[in-house]
């Protein structure tokens, strides 16, 4: 890198040249907008829509970010297309096909660029340029060890800005192993597998862009980009509006399902997996399907004197013929009443003929009897998702006869639960919001589909959700972006496949990449998180990691009374040093900590809600996934585990959501992957690298960092086994242990006390 490059004023002419050029343009663009009289609305809206976003990319991001040469020819290559006076291209957008050799191109691959440069801009100034590729880079290059892994001054001088709360574009710096994913064919399924931090997040929104620039029917088809929860949304939503892409739909997959049903309640996990699984599509299937039916009686139509008689055995055959169509259930109920109707009206003109009799009603008539209307819904009746669901639930002989073969008796009871006294009053949860698009999708065909659906942090979804996706996607077309390790909830698996499988039938394509570099966390952190991956995913390797950040990780024991006192210390120090800090607590503590930094004058964001514009953001575990933050301050990692169905999963997780810096504050005993870690006795003046965390704080004589112990790589074989218990056990064994522990810990803390 070259604070000075001897180029840079040449390259800001050219860069001042671009802008000229595309203000023109926009100039020019906008007189005539102006003078052009469009014959309908909708394309007068059209247009002011383009111009706006045209005027708002003026605004954001830089114009021009690459240069390259090849075969002697130079191209620049910037965030959007520049052409001149004459039309002649000036600046290729970066998802042009002629852009690809910039980004396949990388310092260990050269390819046959001869240069490659990355500027960096700030108000039109060029405040800093890279040459990746060079006859001097390729020097250094060979000299410098780092192999196939030469990483850019570019690359890591993106990566060293403090992070702001929110994800932003790095359409500068795309690695070549990220752009292969980002420009893949449209079809099929696209798997993005990858360890915290390797940018799977950055491929789909740029692969979302990239696919919108690229296939301009896609643009009329719609893309959607699905995050798993409202905090995740709201710190990826900027990235696209930033690359000019405005019409990408993003939702967080609890808004998919659009019907009445709001979450207030919550499931066991054992429901809420019984709930989740493809059975449950089987089940709310038969379920409807049973509800459609006549009994072995006919039916009579009363028209003053006379009367239409329609046999048990016409209605029968009629219903075979409504359920051969295979029409969406509301479909089926209109033939129902259309072939219905008919054949009482021809009934009734056979037999007033056959009596001689005036033929007093047709099929207008005969649909407005009240009779015809109940015979109808007994028949096919009608009913909303939560209709149906809510007295599928409270219906133990239908959910008995819908349950069998699929279910057993043990999860088929999971489902039971009595009918409240209103539709309104029932208390959703979230698997329920599946179940019921699954009704959704059954009554009827309408719904808003897409041409292509990225879908992040996919580990965790359900058969029950995945299928709610595919319902969404005609084409099948999907990114899937995920980490099997990441998975927290009720849905570990093994392999990519199992999830897929309900994404697609396998008839399109199906492409699997795997991300291995880490460009979030720092190496000695990341030593320390991958620790748990025995314990959640054996077969999994952790990424490698391309930063140092601020050192290995802090870890401060303290006494419980004083946790929250020391925690509250742990953020401010952190924050004084200018670092995004996030402190990461179990599930059910998100409250009481929000009061206790509050009251400790720290003013934290409200993770839950994503807001991260304060420098200390709370945020409960579980929504931890995906986000990133300068530092993390983990509070009572015993605490995240033993909440979590996962427990060494979620720890992984959270302990991965750090750009710089890891500190962990604990009371309790840390759980297993950290034993080079574990609470030592007193510190000694041998040990020098034991030290109180600081003099002056209150709680400063009793709480202590620890630095990495001398058992660094043992396993403790009991705790992993503990580790390894079903959540009830785990609790009862750790309550156990902690008990049997109280007087160690106890003489353990006295002598902390006389550091
Ligand atoms: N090519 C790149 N240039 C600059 N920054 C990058 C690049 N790739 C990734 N990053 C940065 O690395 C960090 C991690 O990226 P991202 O969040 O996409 O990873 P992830 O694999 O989705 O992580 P997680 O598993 O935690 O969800 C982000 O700050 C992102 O901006």
């Amino acid at each position: 890198m070259t604070a000075v490059h001897p180029e840079v004023e040449e390259e800001q002419v050219f860069v001042d040249r671009a802008y000229a050029l595309f203000d023109k343009g926009l100039a020019d663009t906008e007189r005539s907008v102006g003078e052009y009289r469009p014959q309908h609305a909708s394309t007068a809206r059209a247009l002011q829509r383009a111009l706006d976003i045209l005027r708002d990319s003026r605004g954001s991001g830089q114009l021009v970010f690459g240069k390259m040469q090849r075969d002697g020819e130079t191209s620049y290559i910037g965030r959007r297309r520049v052409r001149d006076e004459d039309y002649n291209p000036v600046v290729i957008g970066w998802h042009a096909p002629a852009a690809q050799p910039f980004y396949e191109a990388s310092p260990g691959e050269p390819r046959d660029l001869s240069l490659k440069r990355v500027f960096t801009e700030e108000q039109r100034r060029l405040v800093r340029m890279f040459d990746e590729i060079s006859l001097v880079a390729a020097a250094d290059a060979a000299t410098d060890g780092l192999g196939e892994l030469a990483i850019s001054d570019a690359l890591l001088n993106e990566l060293e800005r403090s992070r702001d709360g929110a994800m932003r574009e790095v359409v500068a710096t795309i690695q070549a192993e990220q752009f292969q994913i980002v420009r893949h064919p449209l079809d099929g399924v696209v798997v993005v597998q990858g360890g915290p931090g390797t940018g799977k997040t950055v491929v789909g929104l740029h692969r979302a862009a990239w696919l919108a620039f690229n296939y301009p029917q896609l643009r009329r088809a719609g893309i959607l980009v699905v995050a798993p929860s409202t905090t995740f949304l709201t710190y990826v939503s900027g990235v696209l509006p930033s690359l000019d892409v405005t019409d990408v739909d993003q939702v967080e997959i609890q808004a998919l399902y659009a019907g009445e049903a709001r979450v207030v309640g919550a499931d066991p996990p054992e429901a809420a997996r019984v709930k989740g699984t493809e059975s449950m599509a089987v089940l709310i299937r038969r379920a409807l399907e049973a509800r459609v039916g006549w009994g072995d009686d006919d039916l009579v139509l009363s028209l003053g004197a006379d009367r239409i008689r329609v046999s048990a055995e016409d209605l029968h055959r009629l219903l075979d013929e409504a359920r051969m169509r295979d029409l969406p259930y509301a479909e089926g109920r209109d033939f129902v009443r259309n072939a219905l109707a008919a054949l009482a009206a021809n009934k009734h003109r056979e037999d007033q003929q056959a009596l001689g009799r005036p033929v007093r009603a047709n099929e207008a008539t005969i649909r407005r009897l009240s009779a015809f209307a109940n015979a109808v819904d007994r028949m096919w009746p009608s009913f909303t998702p939560e209709e149906f669901l809510r007295s599928l639930y409270g219906t133990q002989s239908w959910l008995v006869a819908a349950a069998e073969g699929v279910m057993t008796v043990d999860e088929r009871a999971r489902l039971f639960r009595p009918v409240t006294d209103s539709v309104a009053n029932e208390p959703w949860t979230e698997a329920d919001l599946y179940c019921l698009d699954e009704v959704a999708g059954l009554l009827s065909r309408d719904r808003l589909t897409y041409g292509h659906i990225v879908v992040d942090e996919a580990q965790d979804l359900s058969p029950m959700q995945a299928r709610a996706l595919a319902r969404r996607c005609p084409s099948s077309s999907f990114t899937v972006l995920g980490d099997l390790a990441q998975a927290t909830g009720l849905w570990v698996r093994d392999s990519w496949a199992e999830l897929t499988a309900h994404l697609s039938d396998g008839s399109e394509s199906q492409a699997e990449f795997s991300l291995s570099i880490g460009y979030r966390v720092p190496a000695p952190v990341l030593d320390l998180a991958a620790r748990q991956l025995p314990l959640a995913s054996p077969d999994l390797v952790p990424p490698r990691s391309i930063r140092d950040g601020l050192g290995p990780p802090f870890v401060v024991y303290t006494e419980a009374e004083v946790l929250a006192d020391t925690v509250v210390h742990q953020a401010a120090t952190t924050t004084e040093g200018g670092l995004s800090t996030a402190v990461i607590v179990a599930d059910p503590w998100f409250d009481e900590y929000l009061q206790v930094l509050t009251e400790g004058g720290l003013v934290p964001g409200d993770g839950r809600d994503g807001d991260f514009s304060r420098d200390v953001t709370l945020v409960p575990a579980s929504q931890s996934r995906g986000l990133e933050f300068d530092a993390v301050l983990l509070v009572e990692p015993a605490a995240i585990a033993r909440e979590a169905d996962q427990g060494p999963r979620q720890l992984y997780v959270t302990m991965t959501r750090c750009t710089q810096r890891l500190g962990v504050v604990h009371a309790e005993p840390l759980p297993p992957g950290f034993e080079a870690y574990r609470a030592a006795p007193a510190a000694s003046a041998d040990e020098p690298e034991t030290r109180p965390l600081s003099e002056d704080s209150d709680s400063g004589s009793r709480h202590r960092r620890e630095t990495l112990g001398p058992d660094h790589d043992r396993m403790d074989d009991l705790a992993v086994l503990i580790d390894r218990l079903s959540k009830s056990d785990r609790e009862m064994v750790h309550a156990l242990v902690r008990r049997l522990l109280t007087d160690a810990e106890q003489e353990h803390d006295e002598g902390n006390c006389t550091q």
